[in-house]
């Protein structure tokens, strides 16, 4: 895999959130009264089954309109134009029944790019992620790691300040969670605000700058990764590091 060039995108996508809820059936699904991730490298959101990670990224890419709350990102309330500037990759993705240029090709004509740069940008990419070969190949045909890998280039042609991961390697193999781990640390190192759901305490080490932990809803310790590993803060943390934490 080719590295693209440091310095396409530069460091923003501070996320803030204030006084957050969501509410369905008449119980608290999240509630978190302020939480703010910035500075550079990934933010790894754990916790167990049921916690609310996915809720969470859900609410902070504006796919779930909070019942109470604010989401800022940069200072800016999330709306549509901030929206523009971010991207989420799902677990399972969802690619187009075309070759894997053309699911590039597809989001960057969306983004009004000509012809000459959209071919420069997608066998930029292709290299990045290793799939250079498999240009002309339909997307459908790809493997498991294979079709991740583009879903999160994908993710990373539009240049979103921030990307959102969800569970994105959990039906992968190691080799190919390495691969989508090298993609993503990558595109950090450019300086793209990386928040990450995982499950796997592993990853979160290899990938994480700071860990947020997450139990019923609630936000139980947000650390650096090295104080959240070394030295956790919250009984939560140390149950769930050990495996013993019970919803
Ligand atoms: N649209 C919804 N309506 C009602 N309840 C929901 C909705 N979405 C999620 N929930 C509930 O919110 C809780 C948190 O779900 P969420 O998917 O965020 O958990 P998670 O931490 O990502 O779990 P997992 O690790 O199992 O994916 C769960 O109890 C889930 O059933």
């Amino acid at each position: 895999m080719r590295e693209l060039p440091v310095a396409e995108t530069i460091r923003h996508g501070v996320l803030e959130i204030e006084g957050l809820r969501v509410r369905a059936d008449g119980g608290t699904l999240l509630d978190v009264p302020r939480l703010v991730l910035g500075g550079p490298g990934p933010t790894v959101i754990l916790g167990p089954n049921g916690a609310g990670k996915s809720l969470l990224l859900r609410c902070l890419h504006g796919l779930i309109r909070p019942d109470r709350g604010a989401i800022r990102q940069d200072g800016v309330p999330l709306d549509a134009a901030i929206r523009q500037r971010q991207a989420m990759v799902f677990q399972r993705p969802v690619l187009l029944r075309r070759t894997v240029a053309a699911n590039l090709d597809y989001v960057l004509r969306r983004r009004g790019l000509g012809r000459g740069d959209r071919r420069a940008r997608i066998g930029a990419l292709l290299a990045e992620g290793g799939l250079a070969r498999k240009a002309r190949q339909s997307a459908r045909s790809l493997s498991g790691g294979e079709a991740q890998r583009l879903a999160i280039l994908r993710a990373l042609a539009i240049e979103p300040e921030v990307l959102f991961l969800d569970e994105p390697t959990s039906a992968l193999d190691p080799a190919a969670t390495q691969a989508i781990e090298t993609l993503v640390k990558r595109a950090s190192r450019r300086g793209m605000r990386v928040v990450m759901v995982s499950h796997d305490i592993g990853q979160a080490r290899r990938m994480a700058r700071d860990v947020v932990l997450m139990r019923a809803g609630r936000v139980v310790e947000h650390a650096p990764a090295a104080a959240f590993f070394a030295a956790p803060a919250t009984l939560a943390a140390r149950q769930f590091l050990t495996g013993t934490l019970v919803i």
